[in-house]
């Protein structure tokens, strides 16, 4: 396996990366309604019956048949199998959500009707029907929603409605981080040549917000910087995840060892650097796994902010595909000020979103830096060989927040 390499366009590396997600997408499994929220549909959801099932009433009222004064005989509550209604000038009293007895021609609603003496009903429908017919809302077998659609509580709702009990959804990517570099610190104040390691509190967040399950014991390091311990140290994460990222180490320093320890293991680059600035260190590898299925390693370059340049481009896209997701279309913004572009590589450059939902640049943005990241909505992107100036409309790749972060 060759190490240096040409740094390859960054649309085709985020394509890459999810196409080798999706063609190592585990198989489907049913899961319980109560455990699908956040997946994914591995099938698509399909009415099981007429949508509603059978016709009901959308009042409180009466289900009358033939002309007026009509004769109560009855009445059918919600959950009820009413008895047909088969003489003219009868009518059964009806509660919203109950099935309309066959042979009723119309319901009248209760405070738009009136008793006479003998308790006889009288009253005017509506010229609008008052109750829904089956299929109002879906035919038996058609189809509601494809594969590859992130279950959210109205996906949820919809299932639970159509009769489902359990729903295929693919299963979670798990992921492992082990984080590389002697000179970080794991508590305490940054000094004297030390860092605070920052990447091991973002990345699993990030991971889950991208559809990952991380196990707070895959989250291991500073690992000791050898050649065999970085070796050990990635094996041990692929047995327990199909994602391991590494952070740091992506160069070919004296301690950078997670080249050599990718050719150690087999593994296979999908992407080895990314033509984009800051990130550009940036890889994706395939290693076999025990059951024939392949794992991935994905190498985040060490400074931050290009750790989160390298999660978004690569990690997010393989996340989708291992999950049978679509990869999201990137969306257009303005730019309320200019951005330079970073010659031949793209330039992914922070951003937050205005009220308008224009891009404006913030402050603090160097590769080392957070401080940018933790104001931004996500980076505009500044194709190669290009540059904007305010007005201009460019693509927008935001970063994975849940709703009411960063309002
Ligand atoms: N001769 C060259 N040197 C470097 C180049 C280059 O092109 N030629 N590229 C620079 C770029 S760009 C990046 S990005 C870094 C990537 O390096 P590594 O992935 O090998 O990362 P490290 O050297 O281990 O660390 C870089 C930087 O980040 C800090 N770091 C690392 N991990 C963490 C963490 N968990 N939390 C906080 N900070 C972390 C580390 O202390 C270093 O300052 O290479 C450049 N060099
Ligand atoms: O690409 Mo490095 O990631 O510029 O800091």
């Amino acid at each position: 396996m060759k190490a240096e390499s040409m740094p390859v366009d960054w649309d085709k590396a985020r394509a890459l990366a999810y196409e080798a997600g999706r063609a190592a997408a585990a198989p489907a499994e049913r899961v319980p309604l109560s455990v699908a929220d956040g997946r994914t549909l591995a099938e698509p959801l399909v009415a099981l019956s007429e949508l509603p099932a059978f016709p009901t009433s959308s009042i409180d009222g009466w289900a009358v048949r033939g002309p007026e004064p009509w004769r109560p005989i009855g009445r059918v509550l919600a959950g009820d199998t009413p008895a047909p209604l088969t003489a003219p000038g009868t009518c059964v009293e009806i509660a919203t959500g109950a099935m309309v007895p066959v042979g009723a021609e119309a319901v009248v609603r209760v405070e738009e009707s009136a008793r006479d003496a003998e308790g006889r009903v009288t009253g005017r429908p509506r010229p609008e029907p008052e109750w829904r017919m089956p299929g109002d809302e879906a035919r038996e077998g058609e189809q509601l929603l494809p594969a590859g659609t992130p279950i959210d509580p109205a996906v949820l709702g919809m299932a639970a409605t159509c009769g489902y009990d359990t729903i295929p959804v693919r299963p979670l990517p798990r992921a492992a981080l082990l984080v590389f570099g002697d000179e970080l610190l794991t508590s305490g104040p940054p000094g004297e040549g030390r860092v605070r390691d920052s990447l091991s509190p973002l990345v699993p967040a990030w991971l889950r917000r991208s559809g990952a399950a991380v196990d707070p014991s895959a989250v291991q390091g500073p690992v000791q910087d050898t050649l065999e311990a970085h070796v050990d140290a990635i094996r041990a994460g692929l047995a327990v995840a199909d994602l391991v990222c590494t952070t740091g180490g992506t160069m070919h320093g004296p301690v950078d060892h997670l080249h050599p320890a990718l050719t150690r293991l087999g593994a296979e680059y999908v992407v080895n650097t990314v033509a984009v600035r800051p990130g550009f260190p940036m890889l994706l590898a395939r290693v076999p796994g025990p059951d024939g299925r392949p794992r991935f390693l994905a190498g985040l370059p060490g400074n931050p902010q290009s750790a989160v340049i390298a999660l978004v481009s690569l990690v997010a896209p393989l996340l989708a595909g291992l999950q049978g997701r679509e990869l999201p279309a990137l969306p257009q913004v303005e730019v309320t000020a200019p951005v330079p572009g970073r010659g031949s590589f793209t330039h992914l450059s922070l951003a937050a979103l205005d009220a308008r939902g224009r891009a404006v640049p913030v402050s603090h943005v160097g590769s080392s830096m957070l401080r940018g990241l933790a104001n931004a909505h996500g980076f505009v992107v500044i194709r190669p060989d290009t540059k904007a100036a305010a007005g201009d409309l460019v693509p927008f790749l935001p970063l994975p927040l849940y709703p009411g972060e960063r309002p």
